[in-house]
């Protein structure tokens, strides 16, 4: 497997260099070539092991190396001439940095660092890549000079010979293990033991070690974290893609697939003429686009924040860390809880591999964890939203993509409810302040009690959470509703499109109001006949997608390669295709088992016998 995903990979990497050149001639930006990413990513079902090294290793390169660190690293790892990866989890440590074990000695007598994992814990574990395909990778240690910890720093280690891809000396890596996905990735394990590099393989853009061991610290540590804001803003638009492939599946296969009458006596109907086969299926095909949507705006302000960076602007890489979080946890949460229940949605054929419904599964949930694990992301966000409830608490201005938060905090109570698009919206942003405000009260409450602030994040850590999940449907259903109702380009739009496209924000606000009832209701009184008639508008919003959800789905335009599942071809051949399928499994090769004569003959003699024995 891993060397079939690695030829195909290379075909991709080729791929992914053309459409860069052809979108971006010359360009660094990798995103406009990553169009084509579900053509990369249907190439290889078992996951890219080149993935990281586009998506993380040149990246690195480019932004945290100076220029001639790029000229002497990064050129040949753009031209695909050296394979690398991001090595900063360590068998112990994913999630907290600080904690990294992995250490980097300046020796300036010879100018060079001392790169070492000194304990089993410490040992790189998880990148991507790592285990077989790389002879490159960044190196994420704690710099010590003189023995005094600096934090974190980058290091272009080479881990193979480029000849031979043998591991040089002082190198031990390998494999981790199987997964319960991409298996064709091999991720791997790295140690390294006084391992020298000189010191200019300490990227150096942002924070630097003179050669007589004086350090420069950068002028924004964050700035380091920047290779996994990307990737965070890269898995808001690839999770959406997952669920849009598993929407396109189930869509299809429930619009061949018939079962149980609705009427006695009627035939029996296509599944998605059931009313709770709609609500299974449609609200998917929203949310897909509806984070598609999300994740173009978010990488729109990922290259804006790039090139601010680049000329030492930081000042919207706190909006973008933020952002990049919030996005990256709900389209990884909501792709993974989507795709199973449009698995489920399938009935028995959904869980057979030829549907592909639990491929595309296991590449979206580990989305989940890396890059920053969700939970822990949600914190991070809520830690965000409390520094910025202290901004309204003194009247100050907050970054653009929280408005709303002052907005709210403004209102003493919550106008008169009318059901409107604007009144949803505004219900679930009311709903999140009144979140954050509690938060806040119970977080300050800790901190004036003089516990610390990682303390009371953890002690406030489920307020903080909630506060977070909600800032997150805010952003997105906010950022739906401008890009229907007050797009520019509105105009340009069929009236019967954007008739489709009112169905699906009707649907997306109703959707969330009914899922966060419990937290809209702790702010705001609705009575019963307004949530009734909500209930109402629900199910006949579903009856009006339900002649569009096979054309929304079409325009996602994934080919029968890229699907690659017998429930949703194009041409609707279901039936053929699984027997197809069926015919190939080894065990149809032959009309009888091996395991027959081998095992189970002699099991069922021996009961056999046994049976006659007890009546003798
Ligand atoms: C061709 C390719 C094929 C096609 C594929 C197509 C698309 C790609 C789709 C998916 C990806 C595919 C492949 C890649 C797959 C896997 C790659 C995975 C890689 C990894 O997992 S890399 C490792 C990731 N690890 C993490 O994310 C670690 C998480 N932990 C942290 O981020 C930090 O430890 C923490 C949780 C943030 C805590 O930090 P800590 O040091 O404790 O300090 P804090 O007080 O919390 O923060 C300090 C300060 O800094 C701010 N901050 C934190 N993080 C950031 C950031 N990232 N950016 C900016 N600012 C940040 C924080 O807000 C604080 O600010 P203050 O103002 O409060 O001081
Ligand atoms: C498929 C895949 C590919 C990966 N690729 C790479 C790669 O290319 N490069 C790389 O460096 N890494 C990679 N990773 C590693 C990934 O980044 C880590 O798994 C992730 O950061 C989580 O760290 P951890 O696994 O050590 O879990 P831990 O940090 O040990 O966390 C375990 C659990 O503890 C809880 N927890 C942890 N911290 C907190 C906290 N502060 N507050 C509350 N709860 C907390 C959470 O529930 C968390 O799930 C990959 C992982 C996977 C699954």
């Amino acid at each position: 497997m891993a060397s079939m995903s690695v030829k195909h990979a290379i075909a991709a990497a080729k791929k992914l260099r053309s459409l860069q050149e052809r979108f971006n001639p010359g360009g660094s930006d990798i995103y406009p070539a990553l169009m084509g990413d579900e053509a990369i990513t249907a190439l290889i079902p078992s996951g890219n092991p080149l993935s990281v090294h586009i998506l993380m290793f040149t990246r690195a390169l480019r932004e945290q190396g100076t220029d001639e660190q790029y000229e002497k690293f990064g050129r040949r790892a753009d031209n695909n001439e050296i394979i690398g990866t991001f090595a900063q989890t360590e068998l112990g440590h994913g999630t907290y940095l600080r904690g990294l074990e992995a250490r980097a000695d300046y020796d300036r007598g010879t100018e060079e660092f001392v790169l070492n994992t000194p304990k089993l814990s410490s040992y790189k574990w998880w990148p991507g890549g790592l285990g077989q395909t790389c002879n490159y990778c960044i190196f994420v240690a704690q710099l010590y000079i003189d023995n005094e910890a600096k934090g974190m720093a980058m290091f272009v280690v080479q881990i193979r010979d480029e000849e031979t891809h043998m591991p040089l000396p002082g190198v031990h890596v390998g494999e981790i293990g199987k997964k319960m996905g991409l298996n064709g990735v091999n991720n791997g394990f790295l140690g390294l033991k006084d391992y020298r590099v000189p010191r200019l393989n300490m990227l150096m853009r942002h924070q630097q070690v003179l050669p007589d061991g004086r350090f420069v610290k950068s002028p924004v540590s964050q700035v380091s974290y920047f290779p996994m804001v990307f990737v965070r803003c890269m898995v808001a638009r690839q999770n959406s893609n997952y669920l849009a492939q598993a929407a396109t599946i189930a869509t299809r296969y429930s619009v061949i697939r018939r079962q149980s009458p609705i009427e006695e006596g009627q035939p029996e109907p296509k599944i998605l003429e059931h009313l709770t086969q709609q609500m299974k299926v449609i609200p998917e095909i929203v949310t897909a686009v509806v984070y598609r949507l999300a994740a173009a705006n978010l990488q729109n302000m990922y290259n804006e924040t790039a090139e601010a960076v680049y000329r030492k602007d930081f000042s919207r890489l706190p909006e973008l860390h933020a952002l990049a979080c919030i996005l990256k946890v709900a389209t990884s949460y909501d792709s993974t809880y989507g795709i199973e229940r449009l698995r489920q949605a399938c009935g028995g054929h959904g869980y057979l591999t030829a549907g592909n419904l639990g491929n595309i599964f296991a590449m979206a949930a580990p989305a989940c964890t890396y890059e920053g694990e969700n939970s822990v992301l949600y914190l991070q966000v809520g830690k965000i939203l409390m520094k910025n409830w202290s901004q309204v608490l003194a009247g100050r201005e907050l970054m653009p993509s929280m408005a709303y938060i002052s907005e709210c905090s403004k209102m003493t109570s919550f106008p008169q409810w009318t059901g409107s698009w604007e009144c949803l919206l505004k219900a679930i942003q009311y709903a999140c302040v009144g979140s954050i405000r509690l938060a806040f009260q119970s977080y300050n409450a800790r901190v004036q009690s003089a516990q610390s602030q990682t303390a009371a994040v953890n002690y406030s850590g489920l307020e903080l959470t909630k506060a977070a999940e909600l800032h997150g449907r805010s952003y997105v259903a906010g950022n739906f509703y401008q890009q229907i109702v007050n797009s520019p380009n509105k105009h340009q739009r069929s009236p019967q499109f954007q008739k489709v496209l009112e169905n699906m924000l009707e649907l997306h606000l109703i959707q969330i109001f009914f899922r966060h009832l419990g937290d809209i209701l702790r702010f705001i009184r609705i009575t019963e006949d307004e949530i009734s008639a909500l209930q109402r508008r629900l199910e006949e919003v579903l009856k009006e997608l339900r002649p569009d959800a096979v054309a929304i789905t079409d325009a996602f335009d994934f080919n029968d390669k890229i699907l690659s599942s017998a429930l949703g071809c194009y041409d609707g051949n279901v039936y053929e295709r699984l027997f197809e399928a069926a015919l190939k499994h080894p065990l149809n090769r032959k009309s009888v088992p091996d395991f027959f004569e081998a095992h189970l003959k002699p099991f069922m003699k021996e009961n056999a016998d046994n049976a006659k024995k007890s009546k003798l």
